[in-house]
């Protein structure tokens, strides 16, 4: 053996103690983890990381530099902690940690979470009867089961349609009932709840609501599914959280919605966060849904968006559709007319069919 060869086995051999002493070490920060959680003290504790910093610095003898040591210490001392701290967090409710299987809402029929596509569709707003019914008789000639309208509208300026509120919901509910279709519909107050239980099948809590705890509480109580738009600027982790308000009250009937998020581009309303569809699909069991109208806010993104949506793993697409979108009260600009509506399904449904031949493996 070469001189340098018996080097390299000598410290690979070192390499190899160091590991072990490693994992040892951190075994042992994990049962020092344990006992602070049991006398509920903080986990980082920089008196004794200053401690063992002094201590390196008594003991060493080179050549590395203490500075040096030291450096490599500290992220030894971060990733203790990490572990102990990694130790003590639960796994969410909504997470695939806790619940391997998918979860699966049914809503009319509609198994949102069965590995195929679903689709959400109707007008922004509640305006009139005829209005719905030309959009649902529109969904049901197309075999769509869930129709969504707003009945209480979150607009950006108070001065905007604000919604037909429960009126609006009885619309709904008539309208659907009468073409056997389901209501996916915005609650915005937690005082409305219970009135509008009567009339909706899925609550939807918007983007602009999607930390609005007490609402999420609410929600939470229902035995109805609920649709929780992710937050404007809301991090995925932030997304979860809130769905964990939900579950944490015991409904675990929670559809995730994707609906774009607040970037500095400016050609799209918002950004639509694609990758969001498989991270949530791997993180939690819940069904997803994209919204490509608000996402996009541009009807010649409808099409392109909801393909990608599909071949990424989302388990429904959301979006608007209106009988006349030059006279809607609210997204004027982004709604579908119903020639629209029909042309876009024909060509969703032979791609969502190649797809269902081939699922996305997320
Ligand atoms: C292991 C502990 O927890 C943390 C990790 C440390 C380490 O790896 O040495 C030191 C202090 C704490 O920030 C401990 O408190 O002793």
């Amino acid at each position: 053996m070469s001189e340098l060869e018996a080097l390299r086995s000598q410290i690979e051999k070192t390499t190899l103690q160091i590991l072990e002493l490693l994992n040892e070490r951190g075994q042992i920060a994990q049962e020092i983890g344990k006992m602070k959680e049991m006398q509920g003290v903080k986990r980082f504790d920089p008196v004794q990381e200053r401690k063992l910093l002094n201590m390196i610095a008594d003991h060493n003898e080179g050549p590395f530099t203490t500075s040096t040591v030291q450096h490599i210490f500290k992220q030894i001392f971060k990733a203790s902690l990490e572990l102990q701290e990694d130790d003590h967090r639960q796994a969410l409710l909504v997470s695939r940690k806790k619940k391997p299987d998918d979860t699966i809402v049914s809503i009319n029929g509609e198994n949102l979470g069965d590995g195929k596509a679903h689709f959400i569709m109707g007008p922004c707003a509640v305006e009139s009867y005829d209005q719905v019914k030309a959009v649902a008789q529109a969904l049901k000639a197309q075999g769509l089961k869930l129709l969504r309208g707003g009945a209480f509208k979150p607009r950006t300026s108070p001065y905007d349609f604000q919604g037909l509120g429960l009126d609006g919901l009885k619309i709904l509910r008539q309208v659907a009932d009468e073409e056997g279709l389901a209501v996916v519909s915005e609650i915005l107050n937690p005082y409305d709840m219970e009135a509008a239980l009567d009339y909706v099948d899925v609550i939807q809590i918007g983007a602009r609501n999607m930390q609005n705890f007490e609402l999420l509480k609410v929600a939470g109580a229902v035995r109805k599914p609920v649709l929780l738009k992710r937050g404007l600027s809301a991090t995925i982790e932030e997304f979860m959280y809130a769905a964990e308000y939900i579950h944490a009250q015991g409904n675990d009937q929670i559809i995730l919605c994707e609906r774009g998020i607040r970037t500095y581009e400016k050609a799209t309303r918002n950004t639509l966060d694609i990758s969001a569809v498989p991270i949530l699909k791997k993180e939690t069991h819940l069904p997803v849904v994209v919204d490509v109208t608000h996402s996009t806010g541009r009807k010649d993104l409808l099409l392109p968006a909801t393909r990608a949506a599909i071949a990424i793993g989302a388990d429904a697409v959301m979006a608007e559709v209106h009988p006349d979108p030059a006279v809607a009260l609210s997204d004027s600009a982004q709604q579908m007319d119903i020639d629209q509506f029909n042309d876009y399904m024909k060509e969703v449904k032979a791609f969502a069919g190649k797809i269902e031949k081939e699922p996305a493996n997320v």
